[in-house]
């Protein structure tokens, strides 16, 4: 089976073709494709058909578990397609995903030539303060669905053991039964957030799309920040803009490499 590993800002995906995929067990076949030692190595697996103008894809994380969405999973399609065809500046996608269609302009290329896409990721919903009890403590969240289920804790310090320890916690949480994905947020000023990441399905990583789109909402919301931020987290910086319509998010994505998968 033909594959291609793309990554955004540290976050990996491999990508094959839904047409491609002899297996059957496509949960399997996403945990040890994603294996970092007895695999390639991911935190997701994008299987995809190619659409006019773009491609239906649907998202399984590393522990085969599927998600709707992600930001920077459908940035890595789009930049394969951008590799595959010419694709000017001002060039549109449109990715289908199982949390609707995401449309993604080509807004320019970065210095090392990687295509840099503004995508629409539609409206934050259900969006609220929710203390949740963990042992002794408890946390105030907020809460929201931005495509994908999101939690982020705004904090004044960014500290990884917190955000692996309540991360982990949080996936068999009764106040998450599909569980979640976790950004611990500190708003530096009104127009820089910080973030670390824990994700359903894949644990902690390097950068999230919809993750820096939810902690940009909740730091708008709650924490102080505008609503137009780069949001940092350990991969690097994203812009998100919360406006009207809905919530944008800007970066790059780049294609790493391809292969034939044997196992
Ligand atoms: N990294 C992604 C989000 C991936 C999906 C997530 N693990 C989930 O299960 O919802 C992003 O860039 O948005």
């Amino acid at each position: 089976m033909h594959f291609w590993k793309a990554h955004a800002y540290g976050n990996d995906f491999l990508y094959a073709a839904l047409a491609d995929v002899v297996s059957g067990d496509l949960a399997e076949l996403a945990r040890h494709m994603c294996a970092r030692t007895t695999g390639i190595g991911a935190d997701g697996l994008i299987l995809f058909e190619r659409r006019p103008g773009g491609a239906r894809m649907r998202l399984h994380n590393a522990d085969g578990s599927i998600a709707e969405v992600s930001g920077n999973g459908v940035r890595g399609l789009a930049a394969l397609l951008a590799h595959q065809q010419p694709s000017p500046v001002g060039t549109a996608f449109d990715i289908d995903t199982d949390a609707g269609t995401k449309h993604l302009a080509l807004v320019s290329r970065d210095e090392q030539g990687r295509p840099v896409f503004r995508a629409a990721m539609g409206r934050p919903e259900r969006l609220a303060q929710q203390d949740v009890p963990l042992g002794d403590e408890t946390l105030p969240l907020a809460t929201l669905w931005m495509g994908n289920p999101q939690a982020v804790w705004l904090v004044e310090t960014l500290d990884t053991r917190e955000m692996l320890r309540v991360g982990a916690a949080l996936q068999q949480h009764p106040a998450f039964p599909d569980a979640v994905n976790l950004e611990l947020a500190h708003v530096v000023s009104p127009g820089e957030v910080e973030i670390l990441i824990y994700e359903r399905g894949v644990g902690p990583t390097h950068s999230s799309g919809t993750g820096s789109c939810a902690a940009a909402v909740a730091a708008a919301a709650y924490g102080g920040a505008a609503r137009v931020v780069d949001v940092v987290a350990p991969g690097g910086r994203q812009h998100v803009e919360w406006l009207d319509d809905g919530v944008y998010l800007t970066g790059w994505a780049e294609v790493l490499c391809q292969g034939t998968w044997l196992a």
